[in-house]
C-alpha cells in the first residue's frame, strides 16, 4: 500500500463498560490505536476480547447498558466520544460505516434488495430523487461486483457471498471514509471467502478508504491488512505491521494465537490450542490479564500490569518478559 500518512481515526485510552445485574463488565480498557488514511488495520483476538465493542463504540452504537467510561475517539481531529445521538448521526454511515457480524442473514426476506439499499441511501439523503437513487443502487452493485440486472431480486435469490456483497454495498451507500468489517467472511465457504477478501482489498484501493477488519482468523488479516492490533481480555497486548506480528511476534499471547492457526504455505506443524479460557471481565485478574494462561509468567505478572512498550518501527507489546526500546 501507499505509505500511510494522515491519521483519520485516533482511539485514545478508550475504556468501555457494560452495567449488568451482577456488576460492571469492563469490556475494553485503556485501548489506544490510530488508523491512517487508506490503511487497513486488523483487530484480532479470541471471542469476547472486546473487538466488536470497540467497533460499535466507534460508530456510536453501543447497546443501552454500555457506555464510554473514559477516553477519546478522534475522527479527523474531532473527539466524537462525548457526542449526543443527534451528533453521532452526522458521522455514522456518512463518515464511518460498518458491515456487522452475521448481517447478511439480517436482510429482510420479503423486501427487494433494491428497496433495502434505497433505504440506506435515503436515510442520509432524504431529498434525493428516485431516479438518482436507482442510479446510485446500480453504481453500488457494480462496485461490489453484482449484476445490475438483479437489483430487484429478493435476498433468497442471492447466494451467501452475494448477500455479503449487498451488505458491503449498503455500508458504502453514503461514501464513508472509514469502513469497519466485523468478521466479514464468517459462514461463507472458502472460495467465497477469498472472493470477499479480494473485493474488500480492491474497494479499499479504488476508494482510498481506511478499514478496520475484525476477525479471529489470522489468515484473513494477513491478506487484507497493513497492521494488526492483538486484543486480549479488553486490552491491546501487541500492535505492529502484519510482518512484525506474524513473523516476529513478541507477546506470549500473540505467539499462542499464531500457533493455534494452520499455515497452509509454511512447514507442517501441529496446531496448538491455547490452554484455559479468557478471564471474566466482570472481575478481570490483577497484573497481566494473560498471566493465568501464560506458561512463561513470572511473579511480577500476577500483580503489575505491563504497559505497551516500543520495539521500533511502530511495533509495541505489553509483557514484563520483554525489554522494549524506550526511545520511541
Ligand atoms: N450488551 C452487553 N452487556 C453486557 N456485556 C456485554 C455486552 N456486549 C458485550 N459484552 C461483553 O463485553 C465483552 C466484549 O465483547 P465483544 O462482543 O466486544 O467481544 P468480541 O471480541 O467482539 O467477541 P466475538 O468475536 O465473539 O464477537 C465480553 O465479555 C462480552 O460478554
Amino acid at each position: 500500500m501507499n505509505e500511510p500518512n494522515k491519521k483519520i481515526l485516533e482511539i485514545k485510552d478508550l475504556s468501555i463498560f457494560f452495567d449488568i445485574s451482577l456488576g460492571t463488565v469492563k469490556a475494553v480498557e485503556n485501548v489506544s490505536f490510530d488508523l491512517y488514511e487508506g490503511e487497513s488495520l486488523g483487530l484480532v483476538g479470541e471471542s469476547g476480547c472486546g473487538k466488536t465493542t470497540t467497533a460499535l463504540t466507534t460508530m456510536g452504537m453501543l447497546p443501552d447498558n454500555g457506555y464510554i467510561h473514559s477516553g477519546e475517539i478522534h475522527y479527523e481531529g474531532k473527539n466524537l466520544a462525548p457526542n449526543t445521538e443527534e451528533e453521532w448521526q452526522l458521522y455514522r454511515w456518512n463518515d464511518i460505516a460498518m458491515v456487522f457480524q452475521g448481517a447478511m442473514n439480517a436482510l429482510n426476506p420479503v423486501k427487494k434488495i433494491s428497496f433495502q439499499i434505497a433505504e440506506a441511501i435515503t436515510l442520509h439523503n432524504p431529498n434525493i430523487n428516485p431516479n438518482d437513487v436507482k442510479v446510485k443502487i446500480k453504481e453500488l452493485f457494480k462496485l461490489v461486483g453484482l449484476d445490475t440486472s438483479r437489483i430487484d431480486n429478493y435476498p433468497h435469490e442471492f447466494s451467501g457471498g452475494m448477500r455479503q456483497r449487498v451488505m458491503i454495498a449498503m455500508a458504502l451507500a453514503c461514501d464513508p471514509k472509514v469502513l469497519i468489517a466485523d468478521e466479514p467472511t464468517t459462514a461463507l465457504d472458502v472460495m467465497v471467502q477469498a472472493q470477499i477478501i479480494d473485493l474488500i482489498n480492491s474497494l479499499r484501493i479504488k476508494l482510498n478508504m481506511s478499514m478496520i477488519i475484525i476477525t479471529h482468523d489470522l489468515s484473513i488479516i494477513s491478506e487484507t491488512c497493513d497492521r494488526i492490533a492483538v486484543m486480549y481480555a479488553g486490552k491491546i497486548v501487541e500492535i505492529g505491521s502484519v510482518r512484525d506480528i506474524i513473523k516476529n511476534s513478541l507477546h506470549p499471547y500473540t505467539k499462542k494465537l499464531i500457533a493455534a492457526f494452520p499455515n497452509i504455505y509454511g512447514e507442517r506443524k501441529m496446531i496448538e490450542s491455547i490452554p484455559g479460557t479468557p478471564p471474566n471481565l466482570l472481575d478481570p485478574p490483577k497484573g497481566c490479564r494473560f498471566h493465568l494462561r501464560c506458561s512463561e509468567a513470572i511473579e511480577l505478572c500476577k500483580s503489575i500490569e505491563p504497559k505497551l512498550v516500543s520495539f521500533g518501527d511502530g511495533h509495541f507489546a505489553a509483557c514484563h518478559l520483554l525489554r522494549g526500546d524506550a526511545n520511541e
